[in-house]
């Protein structure tokens, strides 16, 4: 930046000091008749517009590698921060708005750090060294021009508090245009599988519209405020030709003293012409600012507490003591005093109606969100007081809805642990039954399409299960992870699971009957508040909610399903759709 600042300074200097010589030239060489002069003055003429292509060359070249690298700077600070912030962020927060911000916005921003700031510094170094000039050549023609700038400042400020509207306005719908097509993309199979293409075409034309009209009128906006700034200029030159013509009569200045005037006054025509542009364009780049720093101000509410330890090895007893929860920007509680103690290598199913609070419950545990009352300890520490990140290696998490990143499956395996053996991932997609990865084109190398969409629900299941039990993590979470699966692979998932489980801590939410006999102990959740507590055959005699629960998942799991042994991503289908028309 300081050098772009410094080149741009010089050329400018440079640039004003040809009409300088161009006045010396009229009233010296012309006037005199005397060649060598002039041949010396044009040679100096010359000497002053090589040294400005150059310096201007310079600027260029700087301003890019200024411009591209602060860019980059910024958008990866947007992206670490967005990946240290709490789900309940992400929860309230559209992704396509996230994705303009750090994408359309920091380009805004990067064209003002490469143009209108460099403009703005040396239009206005330009401005007020040549008025100067203009004041010392003559005077009252000087300020003259001085003054035009006070009709010029009051437009300005008029220009850009409307500006600043529109361009918000603009920024804030170019977001949910990106989130439209971001969740059509996502749901294209449901929006094609109901026939909803022109619905969903109509939505997105009425958002491209009104796009489309906000941007209209700020064209409109900046087309106006161009035309009045040009007229300014134009009008103070022609005011200074007559004024400058009839002063060189009276002999009150020589002709190359006007030719010089009239000259340096022409340069100030682009910069007061580009203000208006300069205005729009600082103005856009504050609306994107501000954007960002929305993001970039809201404080990660989930982080290391002041003396957090961090712990490398646990024995995996997990205690939840009074808890209760409550989402944030919620007023209801989700969960009520939750008491829970699950012994080193115990699992402990959740079994409960549907929204009673199963997976809020174990989303407490790897903190994806924070208890709002009570604790919850493992091997007696309160997790709080855990280096988050050694909490999050000794948990290992597979929710119901398994993503998939765009990367190899060995990428995708590792995000469960960053250092794995094949060895480690072998047995790990032994556990989850997932060795059909071997029999892709590139095996463990093969790319997996977009969040996995290539693989079927139940592939992408059982990936995600490898990927939460690889390297053994002392406490287990799994949140429904065998519901997409067909009876068979069940069986056989439940068979090497249990053998994983067998030496890890583990809360394994169960919609299913069949899955319960995985856990030592079950709880039967209902209304956000632990109903019961013990083994399956304890509740099944003595709690009649626990058999209403079990009886209503299995009926709901023996309703037939296309082809009877296909895998069941039904249920996931149904919750995408809901999300795209709810949304
Ligand atoms: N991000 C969120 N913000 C606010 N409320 C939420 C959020 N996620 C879930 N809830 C609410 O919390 C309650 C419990 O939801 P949760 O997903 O924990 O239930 P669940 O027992 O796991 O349900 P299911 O069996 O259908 O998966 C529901 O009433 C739900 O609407």
């Amino acid at each position: 930046m300081v050098w772009l600042v410094l080149a741009a300074f010089a050329a400018t200097g440079a640039s004003i000091a040809v009409p300088l010589v161009v006045q010396r030239v009229v009233d010296g060489p012309i006037v005199d008749g005397d060649a060598t002069g002039l041949w010396w003055l044009g040679g100096l003429a010359a000497v002053f517009g090589l040294i400005e292509a150059g310096l201007i060359f310079i600027r260029r070249w700087t301003q890019a590698a200024s411009a591209l690298g602060m860019e980059t700077t910024i958008r990866n600070d947007v992206y670490a921060h967005l990946q240290r912030l709490q789900i309940g962020f992400h929860d309230q927060w559209q992704s396509g708005q996230l994705l303009s911000r750090v994408t359309a916005d920091l380009s805004v921003i990067r064209r003002f750090l490469s143009f209108g700031l460099v403009f703005l510094i040396v239009n206005t170094a330009t401005y007020v060294t040549v008025v100067a000039l203009l004041i010392h050549l003559r005077w009252p023609l000087g300020l003259l021009v001085a003054a035009s700038a006070i009709p010029l400042f009051i437009m300005s400020r008029r220009f850009s508090r409307a500006y600043i509207a529109a361009s918000r306005r603009m920024q804030d719908e170019l977001g949910d245009v990106a989130t439209l097509v971001e969740e059509s993309a996502q749901g294209l199979r449901t929006i094609k599988a109901f026939g909803r293409r022109p619905f969903m075409a109509k939505r997105f034309g009425r958002e491209a519209r009104q796009l489309h009209d906000t941007a209209i009128g700020k064209g409109r906006l900046l087309a106006l405020s161009s035309a009045r700034f040009d007229l300014v200029p134009n009008l103070t030159l022609a005011v200074v030709l007559v004024a400058g013509a009839a002063t060189v009569a009276a002999g009150g200045m020589t002709l190359g003293q006007l030719v010089a005037f009239v000259s340096l006054q022409l340069m100030l025509i682009w910069p007061i012409e580009s203000l208006g542009w300069i205005i729009a364009n600082a103005q856009e780049a504050m609306t994107a600012a501000d954007r960002i720093y929305e993001v970039l101000d809201t404080p990660p509410s989930i982080v290391d507490r002041p003396g957090a330890v961090a712990v490398a090895e646990a024995r995996g007893r997990v205690r939840f003591e009074a808890v209760s929860f409550t989402y944030p920007g919620t007023e209801t509680p989700v969960l009520r005093r939750i008491d829970l103690d699950v012994c080193p290598g115990e699992t402990l199913a959740i079994v409960g109606a549907t929204g009673c609070g199963k997976t809020s419950l174990v989303s407490l545990m790897p903190r994806l969100y924070d208890v709002t009352g009570g604790r919850i300890t493992l091997d007696g520490q309160d997790i709080r007081d855990i280096q988050l990140g050694s909490l999050r290696r000794l948990v290992g998490v597979a929710f119901e809805d398994p993503t998939l990143f765009s990367m190899s499956v060995r990428e995708n395996l590792a995000l469960g642990r960053r250092e794995t053996t094949d060895d480690e991932i072998h047995e790990a997609l032994g556990v989850a039954q997932a060795e059909f990865v071997y029999d892709l084109p590139w095996g463990l190398d093969t790319r997996i399409g977009e969040q996995g969409l290539s693989l079927s629900g139940g592939q992408r299941q059982r990936l995600a299960l490898a990927r939460a039990v690889i390297g053994r993590p002392r406490v287990l979470v799994l949140d429904d992870p065998l519901s997409a699966l067909d009876v068979h692979t069940e069986a056989l998932v439940e068979e090497a699971l249990a053998r994983v489980l067998h030496g890890t801590t583990a809360l394994l939410v169960v919609h299913r009957p069949s899955t319960v006999a995985l856990a030592d102990r079950v709880a039967l959740l209902a209304g956000g508040e632990v109903a019961a507590v013990g083994t399956h055959s304890e509740l099944l005699e003595t709690v009649p909610a626990y058999r209403a629960a079990l009886s209503a998942e299995a009926d709901a799991d023996a309703e037939p399903g296309p082809g009877g042994n296909v895998e069941r991503s039904g249920a996931l289908s149904l919750g995408g759709i809901d999300d795209v028309f709810s949304r």
